[in-house]
């Protein structure tokens, strides 16, 4: 027994027999968890004297179930639980503790081991708390976090979903991710790019909201795999970028549209025409300029007042427009000189369509508002696209010359480019 007792003092952990719940061993490991000066400092005090208020009940209990457990001889021990424990010194520590029934020098006794658990405790705390910090993130974020399965079939969705798409998460959870995208090419082409590069960044899209409402999306996505390289599905967040987007959209609206008369301002127009131009030398198709220059427009700014002139050139485009194509552009070159972008059309249509603005506005019935009428008239200069042409430049240049022509010869009238070898091309 004093060689059993050596050893016990050796063990780093902590062990204590108490008879009657009165504790008469304890080993130094025992003395050291609960801060006593020696082990026999501790010989004498009941265990339950060290246990938190608020776990001696069930410490107490324990103990009682496992004395009774004994039947004249060693018990079961019973499973071992964490139990907050006062030192000697008033720390406080989480102990896990396990006793078990015995018989010593003849008389029934409880020992007990304890495991200091204070650290791991801590830790456990610790990892608590940043779940709850992480689910509270998670919760509050304005993207949807969302992760497919190789098939596309949403496995999981964050309740950021519930904003973005009107949706609770169990709606969307099952389904697959195609159902949302109004138009099938940008997930196709979503699927593409994760494909070749494994992953998206700031991709753009649109999807469809529970109540209809189609609103502009950015996904940042990369492809999932599973432990054999093989393709496990599709993992990230996407955002509502509506707002932005329009926001976008009326920047590029305000960049590229002229202010009086809301039609494209002269540098887009110069970009699109240059962009008609070049798909037009690619595909071998029509394409015709009309320039378009109000006539003495600068006696009905002295007559009327700037004003007034401001009004006729907003009636002027409308009366424009009301004459073409919806693929038709009308440009704002700058003052009162305009030019018509006519893709896939030939001469002999162009110059119809020339012909019917001059009339149109030859037959507008202007009044200022002091109620005094007025007209005007337009002169106009039509240029078609030749396979001798090497830019836009040569296409604007004999447009701008049969307008000074059309000017020179009398103004309310077209005249067309005569380099042109359209057999459609006259000069009228
Ligand atoms: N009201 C108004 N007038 C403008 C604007 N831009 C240019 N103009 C005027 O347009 C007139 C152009 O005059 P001119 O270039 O001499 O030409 P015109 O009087 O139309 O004569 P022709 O072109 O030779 O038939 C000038 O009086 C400019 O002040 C504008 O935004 N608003």
């Amino acid at each position: 027994m004093t060689d059993l007792t050596q050893l016990l003092h050796a063990l780093p952990g902590a062990v204590l027999l108490s008879r009657n719940d009165v504790i008469v061993y304890a080993n130094h490991a025992s003395a050291a968890l609960l801060e006593a000066a020696s082990p026999q400092a501790l010989l004498g005090h009941t265990t339950n004297e060290f246990v938190h208020p608020l776990d001696k009940q069930r410490s107490s209990e324990r103990i009682h179930r496992v004395s009774e457990s004994a039947d004249a001889g060693a018990g079961t021990p019973n499973k071992p639980s964490e139990f907050r424990i006062h030192t000697c010194r008033g720390n406080l520590r989480m102990v896990l503790i396990s006793s078990v029934a015995v018989e010593v020098d003849g008389a029934p006794a409880v020992l007990m081991c304890g495991m200091d658990m204070t650290h791991q405790s801590e830790i456990q705390e610790q990892l608590r708390e940043s779940e709850q910090n992480f689910r509270r993130l998670f919760e509050s974020m304005q993207d949807v976090y969302y992760r497919t399965d190789a098939q596309g079939v949403v496995q999981h969705v964050g309740p950021g979903v519930r904003r973005v798409l009107g949706y609770e998460p169990h709606e969307i959870e099952g389904h697959t991710a195609e159902a949302y995208y109004p138009q099938s090419s940008d997930r196709d082409a979503f699927k593409a790019a994760i494909a070749t590069h494994g992953e998206v960044a700031d991709f753009s899209g649109q999807m469809v909201r529970k109540d209809g409402r189609v609103i502009d999306i950015s996904i940042s996505s990369h492809a999932l795999f599973d432990h054999n390289g093989e393709f496990a599905g599709i993992e990230g967040i996407y955002r509502d970028v509506t707002q932005r987007k329009n926001l976008e959209r009326e920047l590029q609206r305000l960049a590229t549209t002229d202010m009086l008369t809301g039609m494209t301002n002269r540098r887009a127009f110069l970009d699109l025409a240059e962009r008609t131009y070049a798909q037009s030398r690619r595909k071998g198709t029509a394409m015709c300029l009309l320039m378009l220059d109000l006539d003495h427009f600068k006696s009905v700014n002295d007559r009327f007042g700037h004003l007034e002139g401001d009004r006729v050139l907003v009636a002027f485009t409308q009366a424009v427009r009301a004459q073409l194509r919806g693929s038709d552009t009308v440009g704002r070159l700058g003052g009162e000189e305009f030019c018509v972008l006519l893709p896939q059309t030939d001469t002999a249509s162009a110059a119809e369509v020339a012909t019917r603005i001059l009339a149109g506005t030859r037959a507008m019935r202007l009044e200022t508002v002091a109620g005094e009428a007025f007209s005007i008239t337009v002169s106009a200069g039509l240029a078609t696209l030749l396979a001798s042409d090497k830019s836009l430049h040569r296409l604007l240049d004999r447009a701008d010359q049969s307008l000074y022509s059309a000017k020179r010869s009398g103004r309310d009238r077209l005249a067309i480019d005569v380099s042109t070898d359209d057999p459609g091309a006259l000069t009228l």
